[in-house]
């Protein structure tokens, strides 16, 4: 295969080069040649033996064209990487070590200090691409290292810090997700200004200084929108949507489409990521693109195999007290544990129910407390001082807590995109991890979906699961809306 450096250096090209031997051709030994005919001979020698040559290396390169188309096939079935879009024919980058004839020595250190030897499905095709400035659409797993994906090759595009405005705008749907992004960012980068939104002062004119100094900013689209006016855009290069279906859940399309009309006149490069991006949200964004690029790793709700999915019927809300209780005894709530439940009077009602028992280190996080707070609960969570956080929907999407062992859904979730999403947050990285969904008669209408995205992850699912009636559209979306009403936790 051709390095990533060559490819970017010679354009878009599988051709290899090859030396072409200069063949030293002999005088003719004939007596009968004339003092003019061998100069004629040799010529005519020279153009035959060259033709032959040129014929062998064009059949030399095809054959090395058709391996390496080949080679690259073969590695995208693998790793079950679909790309699609005009101009594909990017390289694969199958190793860190081949970006350092061209990635300056400052990035690939950080890279390394991070403990990142091989890059993951994700970023083998989305590094090169993104280095190449293309539109990028990109569904992949929950845990595979999208950040990486994008935040590395932006960093090395825009080299080093420039005055005048912000270069890339990066926008996540939650505060928690919008600190991650700075920090993990910042893990790779030592030249650039990163900036997130809420750091700055908001005042009119404190706000436009500030705007002139940064390279990168970080921000909700909503946070964003109501500052728009008073700074100038023209700088902006790239704009990347991490989660880029969840402002749909939110019901921010307006305010979406709004931000991507006031970026529609300037010349930017969109990069849009999620582990789930259902197929009309990705037709909003492929309409505002110029040709682009789509990598789908897996599926769209693939969960990663290494996550063991398991389902635990407990036929009320008696029963799923009962059925923690029995995990504790059985040993299996290796910590530290994620329980997602549906609502922050479940979250604060379960907590209290399991410090009763008093035996493990538990805490809740809602959207009803203090960022602050959140920022503590979140930061204990890490170092491991909770050891289970029970949470709402609000910590499923991006949080990478390391090393989680376990997810329990106390309660089913709302959609599936909920679950592939709560699930994601143990089995990262490459990690194995578990997941337990309880469900009692009141869920029985989502199992059908459920199974399918079993199946669509590999999993070995019970048969019954597909003869159930499947929850029409109407259904899913009024649960969206109107989640199911349980009996309340304490009264238990
Ligand atoms: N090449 C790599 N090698 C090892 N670990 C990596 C690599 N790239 C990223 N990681 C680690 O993998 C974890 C998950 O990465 P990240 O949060 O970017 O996943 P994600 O795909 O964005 O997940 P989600 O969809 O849940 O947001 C992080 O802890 C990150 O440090």
């Amino acid at each position: 295969m051709l390095s990533i450096f060559q490819v970017l250096k010679n354009g878009i090209c599988t051709q290899k080069k090859k030396k072409i031997q200069v063949q030293k051709i002999e005088k003719p030994q004939s007596e009968s040649e004339s003092e003019e005919q061998p100069k004629i001979v040799e010529h005519d020698l020279k153009r035959v033996r060259r033709k032959e040559s040129l014929d062998q290396i064009e059949q030399e390169m095809t054959k090395r064209r058709t391996q390496d188309i080949q080679y690259r096939n073969t590695l995208l079935k693998k790793l079950k990487i679909k790309i699609s879009g005009d101009n594909i024919n990017t390289p694969i980058l199958t190793n860190f070590v081949k970006m350092k004839n061209y990635i300056n020595q400052d990035l690939m250190n950080q890279l390394t200090k991070c403990g990142y030897q091989k890059p993951t499905p994700i970023q083998m095709v989305a590094i090169p691409i993104i280095l190449q400035k293309k539109n990028l659409i990109a569904i992949a797993p929950t845990g595979s290292g999208k950040t990486c994906a994008f935040a590395l090759p932006i960093i090395h595009n825009l080299e080093n810090h420039k005055e005048g405005g912000p270069r890339c705008l990066v926008f996540a749907p939650a505060q928690e997700l919008a600190d991650q992004l700075y920090k993990e960012f910042n893990k790779l980068n030592k030249e650039l200004k990163i900036k997130q939104i809420q750091e700055m002062n908001r005042e009119k004119q404190a706000f436009k200084q500030a705007w002139n100094h940064i390279d990168i900013l970080i921000s909700s689209p909503l946070k964003f929108l109501k500052l728009h006016k008073v700074i100038d855009l023209s700088t902006i290069e790239y704009v990347i949507m991490d989660e880029a279906d969840k402002y749909f859940e939110l019901g921010l399309l307006a305010q979406v489409k709004q931000l991507l009309r006031i970026l529609e006149s300037l010349q930017i490069t969109y990069m849009f990521f999620s582990a789930t991006l259902p197929e009309p949200v990705e037709d909003i964004y492929r309409d505002l693109l110029i040709d682009p690029i789509k990598i789908m790793i897996g599926g769209r709700n693939h969960v990663l195999s290494k996550i063991d999915q398991q389902l635990r019927y407990v036929s009320n809300e008696y029963g799923k007290i009962q059925e923690i209780r029995n995990l504790i005894n059985e040993g299996q709530m290796t910590p530290p544990v994620l329980v997602f439940v549906q609502s922050k009077t479940r979250a604060e009602a379960l907590m209290y129910e399991i410090e009763q028992l008093k035996v493990i280190r538990v805490n809740c996080i809602h959207g009803d407390m203090e960022s602050k707070a959140r920022q503590e609960i979140v930061e204990q969570f890490h170092k491991g001082t909770i050891w289970m956080l029970i949470c709402t929907d609000m910590m499923a999407r991006g949080i990478d807590f390391k090393d989680v062992q376990l997810v329990i859904n106390y309660d089913f979730p709302q959609s599936m995109i909920t679950y592939v999403h709560r699930v994601g947050r143990t089995g990262r990285a490459g990690k194995q991890g578990k997941a337990i969904t309880l469900f009692t008669d009141e869920d029985k209408s989502m199992l059908r979906s459920l199974a399918n995205v079993l199946k669509v992850s590999g999993c070995q699912v019970p048969e019954w699961l597909f003869q159930l009636p499947n929850a029409k559209k109407q259904l899913k979306k009024k649960r969206e809306r109107f989640p199911v009403k349980r009996e309340n936790i304490e009264d238990q």
